[in-house]
């Protein structure tokens, strides 16, 4: 048995117009690949996607990761995205105030375009750059609990929590499915039985 589920990745960074990638593709090289290659990713023009399968106890989850681009001349483009996803993976850069500050406003902007159910994740990355960090982890956490949203910090560079992440979301999105008592969106049931409590897991809380 299989279940998919389309998970939306953005960033947004733009510095006087000149680019400083949060490092989006970066960690989903890493996530694919298992491995870190430095620097000259061409900016990310319009949107690509990678598929992942991961397996979430024993019920194989593929996951179809689109890597969109963050740069505000792509917005109407990405906009129609939201509406598709499942999950919304957004990431800053923990050195960049900018980055994160440009979080808020797409937590904002999700409520209006996304699903209601959707499962967002926040997550900080290059924390590896500890001597360049502008953003204190609390400062995520804080940002993400307000949301409730589900956070963690990455690192393209040295694989922290990159694995987890995609599997936390994983995780997320098959128990969320699993709740869904009048129309489920996925026919799970056959696999798993669908748990009794419903929680305020999916979407805002
Ligand atoms: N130290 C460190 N550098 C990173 C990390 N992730 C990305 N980088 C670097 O940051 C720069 C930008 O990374 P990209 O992966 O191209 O960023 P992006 O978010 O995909 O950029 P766009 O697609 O244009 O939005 C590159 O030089 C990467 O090598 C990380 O976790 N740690």
């Amino acid at each position: 048995s299989c279940v998919s589920f389309i998970l939306y990745f953005k960033s947004q960074e733009l510095i006087f117009h000149k680019r400083h990638g949060v490092g989006k593709t970066s960690l989903l090289v890493q996530f694919d690949q298992g491995k870190f290659i430095p620097g000259s990713f061409s900016a990310t023009v319009g949107i690509g996607f990678t598929n992942k399968v991961l397996t979430v106890d024993e019920l194989k989850v593929r996951l179809q990761i689109w890597d969109t681009a963050g740069q505000e001349r792509f917005r109407s483009v990405t906009h129609a995205y939201y509406r598709d996803a499942q999950a919304l993976l957004l990431l800053y850069d923990i050195t960049s105030r900018s980055s994160f500050d440009n979080t808020r406003a797409w937590l904002t902007e999700i409520h209006e375009y996304a699903q209601d159910d959707v499962v967002i994740m926040l997550l900080g990355n290059k924390s590896d750059m500890t001597s360049a960090r502008a953003i204190r982890r609390e400062e995520g956490e804080k940002l993400a609990r307000e949301y409730g949203v589900i956070f963690l910090e990455t690192s393209a560079k040295t694989g922290l929590n990159v694995d987890e992440a995609f599997m936390t979301v994983a995780k997320e999105l098959v128990r969320c499915s699993v709740q869904l008592p009048v129309e489920p969106r996925f026919h799970l049931h056959d696999v798993m039985q669908p748990e009794n409590e419903p929680s305020a897991c999916c979407g805002f809380s």
